[in-house]
């Protein structure tokens, strides 16, 4: 059974009167952290959110003097219409989100349940997003309300990136900045070799290839990009996804020519990492591998950037240049391999906290 050590008014007599701060049965907080997503696929919700998200200096570090004109008197006049489009193409219409945050929550509930059956009531399970809402600043605060005075702060990406691991972390320390009584904090590692995790994938493209009519040629691993000078300056994104594809491969017991990695989604004029999977799809079209399946193991949920970009454009290319059979892997989701693992990392993190 766990055991969470607390402190209480009754511990603290001569601070006992009535003004003393409510004090909560100690708990420890375990906060999972996506991106972000818009709150509607309307102008003012998309330029809001895409607005926050690009004037991150993690994601786009230009100097601000360069960068905000060009950001809100050009960018963030037209991409809200272009990128409100392509989210209504994918928008989960029953709850009126998007199906980030959808999946998002069945993944928390999912966790909710799993440790709870581990830790019972000690451990409090919730989500919260780097840009736009749930924000981290509401349920860090929610969390120290309820009485967490630990807090395992978990950015749902296998793979660290300053633009998106980091700038999680960031925001959450910014957070805690501002607290009298800063709770206890740990952050979960990236996860991108963990046995579970590679397990996981394995699982699902086994599945969708025992599923597909005909065996694909190749398995196309396509990760979001940054750009390549981030790597150069020490981000070690790249080398961590090319892992992911090594463990992947050797784990299905496949040879080179079944496998590669590519990146996706490029923002902007300069280099970003390569190959770009909407080229690759194309070449290997031309090259009479015509039958593809494209997995993207970069993303804990099915997004834009997966939903429309891979499975919309990227398809689009594939067949454009002669492609015949596309198969898209969703990403793991909530499926109970992902869930199991994602379980198994934040129980190795608490160990020492609570048992
Ligand atoms: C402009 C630079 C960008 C960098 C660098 C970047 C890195 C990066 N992003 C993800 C994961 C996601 N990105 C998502 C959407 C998205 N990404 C960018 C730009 C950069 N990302 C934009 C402008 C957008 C919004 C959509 C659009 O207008 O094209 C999402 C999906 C969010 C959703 O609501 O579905 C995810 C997830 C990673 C992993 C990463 C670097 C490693
Ligand atoms: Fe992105
Ligand atoms: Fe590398």
């Amino acid at each position: 059974m766990s055991d969470v050590k607390s402190i209480d008014a009754a511990q603290c007599p001569a601070h006992a009167p009535a003004d003393h701060p409510k004090m909560m049965p100690a708990k420890v907080g375990v906060l999972l952290a996506n991106l972000g997503t818009p709150d509607g696929t309307d102008y003012w919700s998309m330029r809001r959110y895409l607005g926050e998200f690009l004037s991150d200096k993690r994601v786009v570090d230009y100097s601000a003097w360069v960068w905000q004109p060009l950001l809100q008197l050009v960018i963030l006049t037209k991409r809200p219409f272009t990128s409100g489009a392509a989210y209504r193409s994918i928008w989960n219409e029953d709850a009126d989100e998007s199906p980030l945050l959808t999946i998002t929550k069945q993944q928390t509930a999912a966790m909710k349940d799993q440790l709870k059956a581990v830790y019972g009531e000690d451990v409090i399970v919730d989500f919260c997003m780097r840009y736009g809402n749930p924000s981290t600043e509401v349920k860090v605060k929610e969390m120290i309300a309820a009485g967490c005075q630990k807090i395992l702060f978990f950015p749902l990406y296998p793979h660290y990136a300053g633009a998106t691991s980091a700038t999680a972390n960031d925001q959450f320390f910014r957070v805690l900045m501002k607290e009298k009584w800063q709770p206890i904090a740990r952050i979960v590692e990236p996860y991108f070799e963990d046995d579970a995790y590679i397990d996981a994938l394995a699982q699902s493209i086994e599945t969708a290839y025992a599923k597909a009519d005909t065996k694909p040629d190749v398995l196309v691993c396509s990760y979001h990009g940054v750009p390549e000078r981030y790597l150069r300056e020490g981000d070690p994104y790249h080398c961590q996804c090319q892992k992911t594809t090594r463990l992947l491969k050797e784990r299905l017991g496949w040879d080179d020519s079944q496998i590669i990695t590519t990146f996706q989604s490029r923002f902007g004029p300069e280099k970003w990492l390569q190959p770009y999977t909407v080229e690759e799809v194309a070449r290997l079209a031309e090259k009479g591998r015509t039958n593809i399946a494209v997995c993207a193991p970069a993303f804990s949920a099915d997004c834009i950037e997966t939903l429309e970009e891979i499975n919309e454009e990227i398809k689009e290319s594939f067949e454009h240049a002669g492609g015949e059979h596309f198969t898209y892997i969703p990403c793991l989701n909530d499926s109970p391999a992902h869930i199991d693992a994602l379980s198994g990392i934040v129980r190795r993190n608490l160990q020492g906290w609570i048992d």
